[in-house]
């Protein structure tokens, strides 16, 4: 369990964590989330003891980091896969990190086999994909068997299937009993990935919640319909007291009400229904609509120097992607383009 109690950091002028907290449970895959910027890092840094808070403490299963006897048999990070030697091969940077933490030999060999470096186990790091980087940071962090795990960002550069693994590593180390914290900017990965979300905010808590609970409580969910007979199911509807939107594209959306009791009413009046679908935003619209006040890098939708006929084009001039679903846009200017400091913006 790790439990922050008031974690703030300040550097300089900037207040880059501000009065965390909460706790991270065991047994569990918990996300950590927030905008570019927001203090994730700062924050797992102090877990680590890397970084002094300014206020404030950070507890690993009831002590200080630094008052662990066996810091890499308890807690297990992979914070910044490059900060490695990399001259040492595989091999060797496991076994220096055995060495000096008294955990066995054997360990490396486990660990290689279990993140898919053994046939490379010889080679020196340096030499490593950003992919390879990720699975022998990981290693890193399997190594002492810890019970508590903390991955920042571990599917950067992973491929497909480095991905997949990492998310069912991550669900049977919770199932095991461990604690699992990770962050991650992939919403979609999180979103199969998480049982609980920790969101921060220019480095205040914004959310500490399920999953389930924090798409519920971001965002709208509806009842989609649509039918041959849209004027006749809108008198219907109308009739038992239920409000629906038609859309442009001639779809019904009901708020509020069952899709099954939608279903029985039509049904009760023989009408036919090409389609009645409950929509739950994703957790990517959860997390916009959530952050939206709280995101300090915003993108340009247009290229530098390039006036924008319309915000539609020049959104995809760029290919910056609008939020799916509708939900909150970032105020004045979309996704993925260079990323530009409002302050200086
Ligand atoms: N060593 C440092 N010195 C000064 N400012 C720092 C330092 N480390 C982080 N910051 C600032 O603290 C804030 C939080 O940074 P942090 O890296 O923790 O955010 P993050 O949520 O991990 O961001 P990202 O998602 O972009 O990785 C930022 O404004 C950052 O510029």
């Amino acid at each position: 369990m790790i439990e922050l109690q008031g974690l703030t950091k300040r550097y300089g002028e900037k207040l880059a964590v501000d009065g965390l907290t909460c706790t991270v449970r065991p047994g569990i895959v918990t996300g950590f989330l927030g905008p570019n910027g927001a203090g994730k890092s700062t924050t797992m840094r102090m877990m680590l003891d890397l970084d002094r808070p300014t206020h404030g403490t950070v507890l690993i299963d009831g002590q200080h980091y630094r008052q662990l006897k066996d810091p890499l048999r308890t807690v297990g990070a992979l914070l910044d896969a490059k900060a490695m030697h990399g001259g040492r091969s595989a091999h060797n940077h496991l076994l220096c990190l055995a060495q000096s933490n008294g955990i066995p030999k054997a360990r490396v060999r486990e660990v290689l086999d279990t993140v898919g470096l053994a046939s490379v186990a010889g080679k020196r790091s340096k030499g490593f994909s950003l992919g390879m980087g990720q699975r022998l940071g990981i290693a890193g962090a399997l190594l002492g068997d810890p019970q508590i795990l903390m991955f920042d960002e571990p599917v950067n550069g992973l491929d497909p299937e480095g991905i997949h693994w990492i998310r069912n590593l991550m669900k049977n180390l919770a199932a095991q009993g461990r604690t699992v914290f990770v962050s991650s900017h992939l919403m979609s990965e999180m979103a199969l990935t998480a049982d609980h979300l920790i969101v921060i905010g220019q480095g205040r808590l914004l959310a500490d919640t399920s999953m389930a609970d924090f798409i519920k409580q971001n965002s709208r969910s509806y009842v989609r319909l649509r039918s041959p007979e849209v004027e006749r199911l809108l008198d219907v509807l109308a009739g038992a007291g239920v409000t629906a939107v038609t859309t442009e594209d001639g779809h019904l959306e009901v708020d509020g009400t069952e899709a099954a009791e939608l279903g029985e009413l039509a049904a009760r009046h023989r009408l036919v229904l090409h389609e009645l679908s409950p929509q739950q935003a994703s957790l990517e619209e959860a997390f916009m609509q959530l952050t939206a006040e709280s995101v300090e890098y915003h993108a340009h939708t247009a290229p530098p120097g390039a006036e924008a006929v319309g915000t539609a084009a020049g959104a995809e001039a760029v290919g910056a992607a609008a939020p799916p679903g509708g939900g909150a846009a970032p105020p004045g200017g979309g996704w993925g383009a260079g990323w530009q400091k409002k302050k200086g913006a």
